[in-house]
């Protein structure tokens, strides 16, 4: 059983940090693995799943904590499902502004139809560094990709992603609204079914 009084976030993400506390509630006080070390694991896997669990284990070899990890990102279809894992790192480690203004330029051309794209999040969960079972789910919002950014809210690609169901980008939901309906959200709801936390 997992003592969720002492769960650890395997992220240095202060946006992911936000959105899963919210939507774990007080119930589970989530430490970030920030407070534990500031290196970040090299990002090695060719797959989420692979990189959540990576960065799932070395929070939780760090801390001697049970460690919850998040690898997400936004896979474009006109783009064969790039940036993908690597969307962090698209424009080279320069950043959120960077990203967005290279997938932007990238896109410029591409006509309406052809702009789809799904925000992806992979959740694993590891009772301690060596588990040999962790939980894993998963989450996919589909949306399209903007020509131009709007909204201030959320993080990462939020400016640039269209949400059809609001008709509007995902950076001018509230946050308790991307809350509910966001990859996430949707990773996040499987996690608590799980746990049997709902
Ligand atoms: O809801 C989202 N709204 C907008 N953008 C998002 C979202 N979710 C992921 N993203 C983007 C941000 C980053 O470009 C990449 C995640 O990369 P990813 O390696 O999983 O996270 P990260 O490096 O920021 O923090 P960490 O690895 O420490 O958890 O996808
Ligand atoms: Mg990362």
């Amino acid at each position: 059983m997992i003592n969720f009084t002492q769960l650890v976030l395997a992220s240095h993400n202060a946006g992911k940090l936000k959105e899963l506390q919210a939507m774990l509630g007080e119930s589970v006080h989530l430490r970030s693995i920030g407070e534990f070390s500031s290196v970040e694991p090299e990002e090695t896997g060719l797959s989420f799943v692979e990189n959540a669990i990576l960065k799932a284990r070395n929070a939780s070899r760090i801390s001697g904590l049970p460690a919850l990890a998040d690898d997400s990102g936004l896979a474009v279809d006109f783009l064969g499902g790039a940036p993908g894992i690597y969307s962090a790192r698209y424009a080279d480690g320069k950043g959120d502004a960077a990203n967005n203004a290279k997938l932007l330029d990238v896109m410029k051309d591409v006509p309406q139809a052809e702009r789809g794209a799904q925000f992806v999040c992979v959740l694993a969960l590891v009772r301690h560094a060596d588990d040999p079972l962790p939980i894993l789910c998963e989450g996919l919002w589909h949306g399209r990709i903007l020509t131009q950014a709007s909204g201030e809210h959320g993080f990462g690609y939020d400016p640039l992603f269209w949400v059809p169901e609001r008709e509007c980008s995902s950076a001018e939901l509230k946050p308790s609204d991307k809350n509910q309906i966001s990859h996430r959200a949707r990773a996040m709801d499987l996690l608590r079914q799980r746990l049997g936390l709902k």
